[in-house]
This record gives structure tokens, sequence and C-alpha cells, in this order.
């Protein structure tokens, strides 16, 4: 059946095959320097759920989960540099090797908060793995080791990304008409 939303998407800018690609090959990445280390993998939500799911699926070595959910975006398609956190963690991250797991980098600015809020709790180190980025949009300086896909200027959506709380459940990434936005 034809998604609901489907009229509201210009194009299909990363298919389900080319997010399954991608999650395999950043999961061979990540096993390959992470095994024996037991990271503590952070999924961001509430974007980052449907690529954590997949990847730490696909990762076949010991790791341990938590959450946090923080928002810069709210109801708005440009970052309000303002990151607010909504949902702390459960687990103490004091000499932990912590990986983020993230949908999308766009500003840099979510990043760039956590990870300094990360290090100055303790942790032993923090690596970045995005689904999505967006390199043109940078405008804090932070490295990120794995990036699944680089991505011109859109706003897009789908396998968690959002435009006000709608589109997390396209099977794809989609760009948005620009009228729906706008
Ligand atoms: O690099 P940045 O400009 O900071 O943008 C990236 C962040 O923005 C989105 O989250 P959002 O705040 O929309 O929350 P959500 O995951 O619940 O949609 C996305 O999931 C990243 O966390
Ligand atoms: O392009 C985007 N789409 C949805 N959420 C986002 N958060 C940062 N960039 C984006
Ligand atoms: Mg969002």
């Amino acid at each position: 059946m034809k998604h609901e939303l489907e009229d509201d998407i210009l194009d299909v800018l990363v298919s389900k095959e080319e997010i399954q690609q991608c999650t395999q090959e950043l999961a061979d990445r990540l096993t390959e320097d992470y095994k024996g280390r037991r990271p503590l993998l952070i999924g961001i939500l509430k974007g980052a759920c449907p690529f954590l799911c997949d990847l730490m699926q696909a990762m076949p070595i010991d790791i341990s989960l938590d959450f946090m959910s923080v928002s810069s975006y709210g109801a708005s398609s440009s970052s309000t540099g303002e990151v607010r956190i909504l949902k702390d963690l459960d687990t103490s991250v004091q000499d932990r090797e912590i990986i983020i797991v993230e949908d999308i980098i766009d500003s840099g600015n979510t990043l760039f908060y956590l990870k300094n809020l990360l290090l100055s709790r303790g942790a032993k180190s923090v690596e970045l793995v995005t689904l999505l980025n967006k390199p043109d949009r940078r405008t804090r300086d932070i490295e990120v080791k794995y990036i699944g896909k680089s991505i011109p200027d859109h706003f897009v959506v789908g396998y968690g990304l959002d435009f006000n709380e709608t589109y997390r459940n396209l099977p794809y990434i989609g760009i948005l008409k620009p009228e729906v936005y706008s």
C-alpha cells in the first residue's frame, strides 16, 4: 500500500537498500574497532531509533545501550542553536567507551554539546556515528569518525527523521517538498 504521506515527498534521497548497505558497512567498522571493549551505545532520541536498532543488530560484539533525548529543532526546519536535555542517561559514563548514535549531523550543535558533556562526566572516549551528514550546514567544528552518507543541503525526512513529529516511519529517506515546511 502507498504510504499516506508519500505525496509530500519530492524525491527519495536514500533508498531502503542503500540505508541497509551503509548500516552494514558502519557496523563492520565499529565491530572491528570495538571488539573486546564493551562500548556503551547512546542513541539520541527520537530520530536515531530506526538506525540504532538496525546498527546494533549488525554488530556481533558485547555492547550496552542507553538513550538520551535532546532537542534543538522542535517545530522548525533549522537548529535553534540551543540544546535542551529532555531525558538523561540511566548509566554512568565514567571510564566507558562511548559511541553516540545519530541519524543526522546538520549544524553539529547537538553532537558538539553532547560530546563535551560526556567527556566532562568522565567518559574514557567518545566517538560519533551518524547515518547522514550534511557538511554544508556545519557551524561547529567536530570530528565525526563514522559517517554513513554525506548528503546535500535539503531538509530530509523518514527512517526516524521528522518534520514537526511527522514522517519518522517512512522506510526510506526522502526530500520534503519545500511547500510543506515553508
Ligand atoms: O547537527 P544538528 O543541527 O544539531 O542537528 C542534528 C540533530 O537534530 C535532529 O534531532 P531533533 O532535535 O530534531 O530531535 P528528534 O531526533 O527527536 O527529531 C537529529 O536527530 C539530530 O539529533
Ligand atoms: O534534514 C533534517 N531533517 C530532519 N531533522 C533534521 N535535523 C537536522 N537536520 C534535519
Ligand atoms: Mg527532529
